[in-house]
């Protein structure tokens, strides 16, 4: 049998009581109840493979109450699964947690996180939201942007127009939905200069919502990150598809220069025009470089893509499984759009029945159910509890949105129960947060919802929908970079005729 030298021993044993007396004698910090540990990997058995995590945090939440801690590989997270506790991060404490955690996919496609998503709170985060508010993302701008919307929505109706000619031809309501939101922001970004690298970029944009989900486990071990990543593969990826947008942005950002260096810009800027004037223009007081504007870019393309499509998506299954609620909104909105060729901003604002049902999809399928993570920059007290610096803060948004205590039967999809209900999505109820809150809500909630509002005014206007086969409908989620549905959806379109109404 192997004995250890007597010496050896006696320095383990020293060494584990120094450790025990260590162990014993620092204050263990007061943190949020949480599911027990293990060494190395910490809670992470309590998560299922095969769930999604904001389900997953949701049975936590139950067992462990609205405010619980788990540790997770390396990293403790804290998880807000109700409106008071979500209130306590995102606005009492809101500057502690206005930055975010480093994710490593982020970092390596995304420039190194100088865009404006996952920048830190700091000046030049103020400084880059400044530039997204005021000028790229404005109530101006998403107004002078309703011409792409008209014309894009006029193509989709023409090419499901076409389709529905014969009764059996399905239309693969996910592929359109991705198509012309994804044009609607890539017009509104480039303007002209982009059908030759339309192709490339979604695929490069869809590759990337595939390499971002939150619980990764590069950034759950970060010391052990770059291993990990490159042995599961995913470094390799990360590079590529940042190497492809890297190529495509730096494409377009010159045919941008060289045209405004020429003089030929037709004064409808898009957001590279913008971007590039800021930069000659010198007047922010942190310069910006070509790499800090095609960081915004992206970041911008990735947030409206996935999130604007997704939305529609579960719009359509909505109706779909509730013909009743479909039909209504037909008739306020064929009654409103009657006989007008060109559907102005306003026609669509007086569609309140509309305008109620995309809340209550974005109640039950908000597109970020975790919004996107924060972190704390600074040991600090919550509700009693503490919260240990560098904790990833995450926000249950899909909980809340189904927490029985605020909401009458929460499952039930009923768009009436923001009829007579000021509760609204603009960052002031903290049991409605699907564009989150604070300092760092969504900066593209007008952008968003004039296109959502506009395609689907449209879509329902033109066509009366069907499923293929009643029988396989399934409302499965997916999760990738956002909760989108797990299958697209295929329903049957029959061109509406305003004349046989009358
Ligand atoms: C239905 C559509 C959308 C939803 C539900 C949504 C939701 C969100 C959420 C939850 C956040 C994080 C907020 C937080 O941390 O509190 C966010 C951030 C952001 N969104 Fe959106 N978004 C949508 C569409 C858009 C669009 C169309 C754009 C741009 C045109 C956009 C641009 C951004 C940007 C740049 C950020 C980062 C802001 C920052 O960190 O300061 N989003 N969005």
């Amino acid at each position: 049998m192997l004995q250890l030298p007597n010496l050896l021993l006696s320095f383990l044993l020293i060494f584990f009581s120094f450790l025990l007396l260590h162990l014993l004698r620092t204050p263990k910090p007061n943190l949020p109840p949480g599911p027990w540990q293990l060494p190395f990997i910490g809670s992470l058995h309590h998560i299922s493979i095969n769930a999604l995590t904001h389900h997953s945090f949701l049975s936590l939440a139950r067992k462990y109450g609205p405010l619980f801690h788990l540790k997770l590989g390396q990293i403790y997270f804290i998880v807000a699964s109700s409106s008071s506790t979500a209130s306590e991060i995102l606005r009492t404490h809101d500057q502690i947690f206005a930055s975010r955690p480093t994710m490593l996919a982020v970092k390596t496609i995304a420039y190194n996180s100088i865009g404006i998503g996952f920048s830190p709170y700091g000046p030049y985060w103020r400084q880059m939201r400044k530039i997204c508010t005021q000028e790229l993302l404005s109530s101006k701008k998403v107004k002078f942007f309703g011409f792409i919307r008209d014309e894009e929505s006029l193509k989709i109706v023409e090419r499901i127009g076409r389709g529905s000619g014969s009764t059996t031809l399905k239309v693969n309501m996910t592929e359109i939905f991705m198509d012309v939101l994804n044009v609607n922001i890539m017009r509104a970004a480039f303007g002209k200069d982009w059908e030759s690298n339309r192709e490339r970029f979604l695929k490069a944009l869809k590759e990337t919502m595939m390499l971002l989900p939150l619980l990764r486990l590069a950034d759950l071990f970060p010391s052990l990150g770059f291993v990990i990543s490159v042995l599961d593969g995913s470094r390799a990826r990360m590079k590529n598809v940042r190497r492809e947008i890297d190529v495509i942005l730096d494409e377009i950002i010159a045919e941008h220069v060289i045209k405004r260096e020429a003089g030929e810009g037709d004064g409808e800027e898009d957001f590279v025009d913008i971007l590039l004037r800021v930069k000659e223009k010198g007047e922010f007081q942190i310069p910006l470089a070509v790499e800090n504007i095609k960081a915004v870019i992206l970041d911008i393309l990735v947030g409206a893509t996935e999130t604007t499509s997704g939305t529609l998506d579960w719009v359509m299954t909505e109706l779909i499984r509730h013909p009743e609620i479909m039909h209504r909104a037909q008739l306020q909105i064929r009654e409103a759009l009657r006989g007008k060729t060109v559907i102005e901003e306003s026609d669509i604002n007086k569609l309140d029945y509309l305008k109620m049902i995309i809340k209550e999809t974005l109640r039950l399928h908000p597109p970020l159910p975790l919004l996107i993570p924060r972190i704390c920059n600074k040991e600090t007290k919550l509700l009693g509890f503490t919260i240990p610096s560098k904790s990833w803060v995450v926000v249950n948004a899909w909980a809340i949105g189904r927490d029985p205590d605020y909401w009458e039967n929460p499952e039930s999809f009923n768009p009436d129960r923001f009829k007579e209900c000021t509760v609204d999505f603009i960052g002031a109820n903290y049991d409605y947060i699907p564009f989150g809150a604070g300092r760092r809500i969504c900066p593209g909630m007008g952008f968003a919802l004039a296109g959502i509002e506009h395609f689907l005014a449209l879509l329902l206007f033109h066509f009366d929908w069907e499923l293929p086969d009643s029988k396989v409908f399934d409302v499965d989620e997916g999760l990738t970079g956002s909760a989108r549905r797990k299958n697209d959806l295929y329903l049957l379109a029959r061109p509406y005729s305003p004349i046989s109404d009358e």
